[in-house]
């Protein structure tokens, strides 16, 4: 860690005003041992949770002027991208639960980790990581079965489907070796049975839900349902510093989620 008070993990949160930066510099303010030492925002200002926001066309520089332990990211790609070059540059960890980067974005956000330890999650929740578990397992156990994944979000969420969505679908397709990112179906409408090989992904936005992920799994006889629904953003929160904890001290690399539960 480093300068400040010893044993306190000092924070930069981007994304400052966001739904998620806002958790973030609360669950920071409320957690003993961690303290948000630089916020930035790009539209909205305002002080959050008693912390001062400065724009985020500033953020390298004051990154390398206050030197946090580590930085937590919920944005959008491009600025995610944008803070990475900024940390790495100022040798400054990343934690970032941002999601809807294309391939080629998580390439680029894949280079920052040659520099600093960065960590990616799409979903910061132990149970969001308990259901992946669950659905390798029970897509393991259960070869042949039709799957069908869902995601409901709140109506502010821009990308579809959900990165945990993407996520869980990279699961089933790693052990299923019969489905592929080819028989993805998206939504469904026209005249057709649904054919072997095809895995249905469903994005429905609506209200406030802050999250919901549903993998069914069917056959001619029966059906098994494994369900995960967050109540609030303090789950995402409280998972994000953990990893922000756990990643401070860390050499340059890519890490997930899955290493701060394993505890690697
Ligand atoms: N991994 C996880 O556990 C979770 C991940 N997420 C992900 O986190 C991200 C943010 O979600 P959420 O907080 O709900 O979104 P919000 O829209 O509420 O907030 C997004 C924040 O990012 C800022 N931002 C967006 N684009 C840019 C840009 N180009 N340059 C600078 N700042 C930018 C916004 O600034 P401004 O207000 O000025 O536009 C805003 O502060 C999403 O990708 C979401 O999917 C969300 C919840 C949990
Ligand atoms: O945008 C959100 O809100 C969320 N996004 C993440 C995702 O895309 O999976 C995680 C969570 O479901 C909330």
């Amino acid at each position: 860690m480093s300068s400040g008070d010893p044993g306190t993990l000092r924070l930069a949160v981007t994304g400052a005003g966001g739904r998620m930066g806002r958790e973030v510099i609360e669950a920071a303010a409320d957690r003993e041992g961690m303290s948000v030492v630089l916020a930035v925002n790009r539209s909205e200002t305002e002080p959050v949770a008693g912390v001062a926001v400065d724009p985020a066309s500033e953020f390298a520089d004051r990154l390398a002027a206050v030197d946090p332990d580590v930085a937590v990211d919920f944005t959008g790609p491009a600025s995610a991208l944008a803070y990475a070059d900024a940390c790495a540059d100022a040798d400054v960890p990343l934690v970032t639960g941002t999601t809807g980067f294309s391939g080629d974005e998580l390439a680029k956000l894949q280079e920052a980790a040659s520099s600093v330890p960065v960590l990616k999650a799409a979903n910061f929740s132990r149970g969001v990581a308990a259901l992946r578990r669950a659905v390798r397992e029970a897509v393991a156990a259960l070869p042949g079965y039709d799957v069908e994944v869902t995601e409901t979000h709140h109506n502010g969420k821009r990308d579809a489907p959900s990165g945990t969505a993407n996520t869980i679908l990279a699961d089933v397709e790693d052990v299923r070796e019969d489905l592929s990112p080819d028989g993805r179906v998206h939504g469904r409408e026209g005249h057709a049975p649904r054919e072997p090989g095809e895995i249905g992904v469903h994005a429905r936005r609506a209200g406030d839900v802050t999250g919901e992920h549903e993998v069914l799994l069917a056959d001619n006889h029966e059906v098994l349902e494994l369900v995960h629904r967050a109540g609030d953003r303090g789950v995402f929160a409280a998972g994000a510093l953990d990893a922000a904890g756990w990643l401070a001290d860390r050499e340059a690399g890519w890490y997930t989620f899955d290493d701060v539960i394993d505890g690697s």
